[in-house]
């Protein structure tokens, strides 16, 4: 059986909300759409639970407010082998406004001291071995040095599993120096990386050819509602994902794309059905305020309007 571990270093409460106009500066009344645990490796492993990839989930969690953490882990299945530090997990909030452009507030969250990072990074090297897909998503929490970072993403590598990676700004250059199996950042995080301002798609796929060229496999830039490239040495492929009316929450949109890489890789399926259903379930995770998916068949419209084509 096909194992994969999500990783979750810095999880985050999301309070999801909508609202006509947010007014800086002003007192704005906000529709709850819920509070889920989330951050980006969880909400990848809830996704794939619904898929029916049942991952274990692993990173850090603030023991003062673990339990709601614990009872989505437990509805999901998922095999709880997140470390404890002290304090709380951070809650962020993700506002809607009814034109679709979402504001994210990401709090900093707790603190990882140094001896929680090695108790941590031995355990996972252990528990990890033998493992397929490893999926590293998400920011850094304080207290984590980027070089132990780089070295512990280069440890994942060397024990046979294919790392998956999607972060931002330092934690995300951080990481690629250890050319991780598969990346998937978006056109801005891609930008900030390169310090450049992409004006055409051509631009975009020459900064992904670079860091083909430095050892990263597989590189998926996602492009919002304008889709997504996957870069490999081997092929290029676009795919333009089905135009969505009624967003209401884009947060969990990319992990929703990761997670369909990871379904579309363990079932064997082939670049343009991977690419498609990434950009379907994706696409799909927009019309919701969380992440997941009841059923299969609740795909099959969505994958029906994907457009995928293979540029080179
Ligand atoms: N408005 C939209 N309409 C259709 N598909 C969308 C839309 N927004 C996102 N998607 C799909 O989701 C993919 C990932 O979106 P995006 O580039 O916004 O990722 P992201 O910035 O990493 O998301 P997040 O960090 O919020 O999870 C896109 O490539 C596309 O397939
Ligand atoms: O601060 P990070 O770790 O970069 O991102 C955290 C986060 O925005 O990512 C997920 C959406 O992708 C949310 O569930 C979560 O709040």
């Amino acid at each position: 059986m096909t194992k994969v571990a999500t990783i979750t270093l810095n999880p985050a409460s999301d309070l999801v909300g909508k609202v006509n106009f947010i007014e800086v500066g002003e007192v704005n009344s906000v529709e709850t759409l819920g509070l889920y645990p989330a951050g980006k490796g969880i909400n990848v492993a809830k996704v794939l639970a619904d898929l029916g990839v049942k991952a274990t989930v692993t990173g850090f969690l603030g023991a003062d407010n673990k339990g709601d953490f614990e009872h989505e882990f437990a509805q999901y299945g998922l095999d709880n082998q997140f470390a404890l530090v002290p304090g709380k997990t951070r809650v962020n909030i993700k506002v809607t406004q009814e034109d679709g452009e979402v504001t994210d507030l990401n709090f900093q969250g707790f603190s990882v001291s140094a001896a929680d990072w090695q108790a941590f990074t031995a355990k996972t090297k252990t528990l990890l071995a033998g493992y397929d897909y490893v999926a590293v998503c998400g920011s850094l929490p304080k207290g984590i040095d980027l070089a132990d970072f780089t070295a512990w993403l280069k440890d994942l590598s060397t024990l046979g599993c294919k790392v998956i990676f999607d972060s931002s700004n330092k934690a995300l250059e951080a990481g690629l120096k250890a050319n991780p199996w598969l990346i998937k950042p978006n056109y801005r995080e891609l930008e900030v990386l390169t310090n450049r301002k992409f004006e055409n798609t051509e631009q975009v796929l020459a900064a992904a050819r670079e860091l083909n060229a430095q050892g990263i496999t597989n590189v998926v830039v996602s492009m919002g509602s304008k889709g997504s490239l996957w870069v490999t040495k081997d092929f290029v492929y676009q795919a333009q994902p089905p135009k969505i009316t009624n967003v209401v929450s884009t947060v969990g949109a990319g992990d929703s794309m990761v997670a369909g890489f990871i379904y579309s890789l363990v079932n064997g399926l082939d670049a343009e059905q991977t690419l498609t259903f990434a950009s379907a379930i994706s696409a799909y995770a927009v019309t919701q305020g969380n992440v997941g998916v009841d059923s299969l068949a609740t795909l099959e419209p969505f994958k029906a309007q994907v457009k995928v084509t293979k540029v080179q």
